[in-house]
């Protein structure tokens, strides 16, 4: 098999490891599942390239080991589907259409969006695991593994990532190890594929030349592999911006508060660190829309960061910061916005004043931040920057004590408490019921609109705590005189 002595017959020690772990992923699923139960993706970029080419080899390995057999390939038995869109390159269904020519590849054209055309396959295929070149890099790998379920709210399936801790290096020294064709546009200066609208050539390979058109150099001369999506257009360009700039038309700020945790949610540990945000956030004129407790699970993180900052000015999250496995809050965070998590030089600068006798590898895992979206707040009182993703903040905090320090950090480096006239507010406590207030109170809130009218008790039969909140003290003064003209004198008392 051309592949397999290609590589064997090559010096290139990391490729053969690489190789030889791919080799293995694809072998183990090809004993869990049979052949009909098997799916490839195939898109003509790179990543897929190189999957076409270690399936083949996989599949003949495969074969070879369990009929001792010697023979070659003819033809590619597992079924390749091909989600074919218009806007996709012409260059690369051009080379889709070639490879399966090429390499006998029966192709599945799929005309739908990714998940509506895995239901209507799955329903009409008894197919349970489909192969992918998702590399770790890229966004949406985000918390996978090579053996990865489908997420939530998809079609289930296993997705197999065989090339998962391939780089792009690692990428480029197999598909010229093995002299294999690849799409025309990676010799154009294109780096990673997406669709017509939001790829262009990586202006990093730009050649200087005299002559009016740009040239761009080959993919596979693009000396920084991280630097792969450059020529990727943003795809979140219309995201909200920060505090402090034009997002926020409404008067009040926002706020959403995520706490991570399983064992909060088990009962086994207290979240002080809400309570304490709440309050805060409310001491400096902000609303909370909504405080959340979530699983130690990437998509639940990533779903809750995606709809919250959305709809608030800014998001705060706390809990699952650091290197144990359960640590997913900055992976859901990356996967909210799109991006991938990479190493952070500057991060990693401060970690290992920290930790650096503690630190194992030469990488430190906690050092991996949202690519691009990322913005490290220093203040001389801590010892490792906040991080700030676009609208959402990440504090490391693990308690009150912590928080109060962060906070004060939090509120000198950004425009937290600064950027919003801050609420007036009044409280009166009352033994009349609430069947007695009730009434009273409603009509209350028609005649001031303008002014906030909560209430809470302390137990089912004890005394009822009103709270008034507006902008101006005068109009509160106002409305708790018409609460008190409604009913008879002293049965409010104020509590400031
Ligand atoms: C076969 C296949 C399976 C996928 N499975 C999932 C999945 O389980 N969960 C998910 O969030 N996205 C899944 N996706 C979508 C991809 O993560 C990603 O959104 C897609 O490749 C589009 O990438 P792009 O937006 O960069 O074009 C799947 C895509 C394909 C082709
Ligand atoms: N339209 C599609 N049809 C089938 N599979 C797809 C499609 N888009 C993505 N995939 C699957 O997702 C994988 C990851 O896509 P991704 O764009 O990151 O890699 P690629 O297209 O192979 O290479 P490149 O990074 O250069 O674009 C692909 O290798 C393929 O398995
Ligand atoms: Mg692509």
């Amino acid at each position: 098999m051309e592949i397999d002595k290609a590589i064997g017959e090559c010096d290139d020690k990391r490729l053969k490891t690489k190789y030889n772990n791919a080799i293995f992923v694809i072998k183990r699923a090809l004993s869990l599942y049979s052949i009909e139960e098997v799916a490839f993706s195939f898109n003509g970029g790179k990543d897929s390239t190189v999957l076409l080419h270690l399936l083949r080899a996989g599949y003949f390995l495969h074969k070879k080991e369990l009929s001792s057999s010697n023979g070659g390939l003819s033809g590619f038995p597992v079924r390749t589907i091909y989600f074919e869109s218009p806007s996709a390159f012409t260059e690369i269904n051009a080379f889709t259409y070639d490879a399966a020519q090429t390499y006998g590849i029966q192709l599945d054209i799929i005309r739908q969006d990714f998940k509506s055309g895995l239901e209507a396959l799955l329903k009409a295929n008894p197919i349970r695991a489909i192969f992918l070149g998702v590399r770790i890099g890229d966004p949406t790998a985000v918390g996978q593994e090579q053996f990865s379920p489908s997420s939530p709210g998809w079609p289930p399936f296993m997705r197999v990532n065989p090339i998962l801790d391939w780089s792009y290096r690692d990428v480029w020294a197999f598909l010229l190890t093995c002299k294999v064709k690849y799409c025309s546009l990676y010799d154009q200066g294109y780096t990673s594929i997406g669709s017509i609208h939001d790829t262009v050539p990586n202006a990093l390979l730009s050649v200087n030349d005299t002559s009016s058109k740009e040239k761009f150099k080959p993919a596979y001369l693009l000396s920084d592999g991280r630097l792969e999506r450059a020529g990727r257009v943003k795809k979140n360009a219309a995201l909200k911006n920060d505090v402090g700039s034009d997002s926020q038309n409404h008067e009040v700020l926002l706020a959403s508060v995520i706490a991570v945790g399983d064992e909060i949610l088990s009962g086994t540990v207290e979240d002080q660190l809400g309570l304490s945000l709440c309050k805060k956030l409310t001491s400096v004129g902000w609303s909370v829309q909504q405080t959340s407790v979530l699983r130690n699970d990437i998509d639940s993180v990533s779903e809750e960061v995606d709809r919250q900052r959305s709809i608030c000015d800014m998001v705060f999250i706390y809990g699952g910061v650091g290197p144990l496995h359960s640590d997913v809050t900055l992976a859901g965070v990356a996967k909210a916005f799109g991006v991938r998590l990479a190493p952070d030089e500057e991060f990693e600068e401060y970690l290992r004043h920290l930790i650096s006798e503690q630190c194992t590898g030469d990488r430190n895992e906690m050092a991996q931040l949202p690519e691009g979206i990322t913005e490290l707040l220093h203040h001389e009182k801590l010892s490792v920057p906040l991080i700030k993703c676009r609208n959402v903040i990440v504090l490391a905090a693990t308690n009150t004590k912590e928080l109060e320090k962060e906070w004060e950090c939090l509120t000198e480096l950004t425009k937290l408490g600064g950027s919003t006239s801050l609420m007036e507010s009044k409280r009166l406590m009352t033994s009349l019921t609430d069947v007695e207030v009730a009434e009273p109170l409603s009509k209350l809130g028609l005649e001031f609109p303008d002014i906030y009218l909560g209430c809470y008790r302390k137990s089912r039969r004890g005394p009822i705590i009103i709270c008034l909140k507006g902008k101006d003290n005068a109009r509160i003064d106002s409305a708790v005189q018409a609460l008190c003209k409604k009913f008879k004198e002293g049965v409010f008392v104020d509590m400031k």
